[in-house]
């Protein structure tokens, strides 16, 4: 691929240009904001000006409602020789482009499995999409050289493709994505109300669920309306899961012993099933979970201590698989937590150790 068109240089269409351009692509940056253009070619996404013969990939970063519209408006000015949206959901705007008679050879669905709660170009980061899964949902109508180019794109973007129907796709992201982001705003809803004094002892286990709450709500109508039976599907599921752990908790503050050993059952047994599930999650590149050690920093919040933490444990000769950073509260330090491979762990404390680097057990 030599170029390329990013029509919506949010937080993701300025984040696969950024990936692009740093890979030698000519990228070519549009957005019905000129200002979000303009922004995203300041941070080095690419050119605003326009490409001057149709460029080899448009990739169509707009919300959902938007998709088919764009991708026809871009068609109708011979704008790419191929197509592709990045949209959270895929059937109802293939289904539009269907109902607008939009060429589907020339077209693929796609949409990487990676974001962040923060919108727009300056949420942007050429490596958002490193080792994520990033579907893509050809037809048997799609031209092979428009799926080697989605694919190109993918590879350029380091993420890991999976090929899947469009359909299968949205009853998914239903699951692994869409009902999380309702569950993690319900569960941020209830801090609205919350005494001072409840809200100040928030630790990492409510920091890591309503990360996602923070998400822009208009984006997530979007997603949400284009998909909204197979989540309603599933949050009508988890709501019966969520009657049968209320009947547990009661039983469990019961006098009686018998409804308190069911109670202890009933919980016990949702708690399992979600160490069950847990362990489903694929790990880094799309690989099964791997059992990581942590070793645990104490860091001061200044400039430049986590650079220092990567720099002494390359030098440790350590591979850091994986990284979470605590903030302690009302104060200028943090945890970082270092994820390495079990036999690693003991080195790389050894060699922090040495140099100055306070370890936690
Ligand atoms: N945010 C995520 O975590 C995430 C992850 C994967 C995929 N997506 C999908 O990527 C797409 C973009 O999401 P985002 O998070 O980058 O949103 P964003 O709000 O950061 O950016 C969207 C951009 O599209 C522009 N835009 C809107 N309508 C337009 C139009 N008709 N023509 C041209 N530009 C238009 C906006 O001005 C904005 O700059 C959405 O379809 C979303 O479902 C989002
Ligand atoms: O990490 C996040 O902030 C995200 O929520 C990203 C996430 C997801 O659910 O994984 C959200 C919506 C997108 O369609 C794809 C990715």
């Amino acid at each position: 691929m030599r170029t390329a068109l990013v029509i919506g240089t949010g937080l993701i269409g300025t984040s696969i240009a950024l990936a692009l351009t740093s890979r030698g692509v000519r990228v070519h940056l549009q957005d019905h904001d000129p200002e979000q253009a303009l922004t995203a070619a300041a941070l080095g996404a690419g050119d605003t000006a326009p490409a001057e013969e149709p460029v080899d990939l448009a990739v169509v970063a707009v919300p959902p409602a938007h998709i088919a519209a764009t991708l026809a408006a871009a068609d109708a000015r011979g704008a790419a020789r191929a197509y592709l949206d990045v949209g959270s959901v895929k059937g109802g705007p293939r289904r539009e482009l269907v109902a607008a008679g939009f060429d589907l050879a020339r077209y693929v669905g796609t949409h990487p499995m990676s974001g962040r709660e923060r919108s727009g170009p300056l949420a942007a980061t050429a490596d958002l999409f490193e080792g994520r899964a990033w579907a893509l949902t050809p037809t048997p109508e799609t031209d092979t050289e428009v799926l080697n180019l989605a694919l190109e794109l993918v590879a350029l973007c380091r993420a890991v493709p999976v090929v899947m129907d469009a359909d299968a796709h949205d009853r998914a992201v239903a699951l692994v994505s869409h009902t999380p982001q309702l569950l993690s705003s319900l569960v941020a809803a209830r801090l609205t109300a919350a005494e001072e004094s409840a809200v100040r002892l928030c630790g990492q286990g409510i920091r890591d669920v309503t990360r996602i709450a923070a998400s822009d709500p208009a984006m997530w109508i979007d997603i949400l309306s284009a998909n909204p039976g197979p989540v309603a599907d599933i949050l009508a599921e988890v709501a019966e899961d969520l009657d049968a752990t209320v009947r547990a908790l009661r039983a469990l503050a019961s006098t009686d012993a018998e409804e308190h050993a069911d109670g202890a059952a009933g919980v016990a047994s949702l708690l399992r099933r979600g160490n069950a599930g847990r362990r489903r999650v694929p790990g880094k590149h799309g690989a099964a979970p791997a059992a990581y050690e942590t070793v645990a920093v104490l860091i001061s919040d200044r400039p430049g201590e986590l650079a220092r933490i990567f720099a002494d444990a390359g030098a440790a000769g350590v591979n850091v698989e994986d990284v979470r950073i605590e903030h302690a509260t009302g104060q200028q330090a943090g945890l970082v937590q270092l994820m390495v491979d079990p036999g690693a762990a003991p080195v790389l404390s050894t060699a922090l150790r040495e140099r100055g680097w306070s370890i936690r057990a």
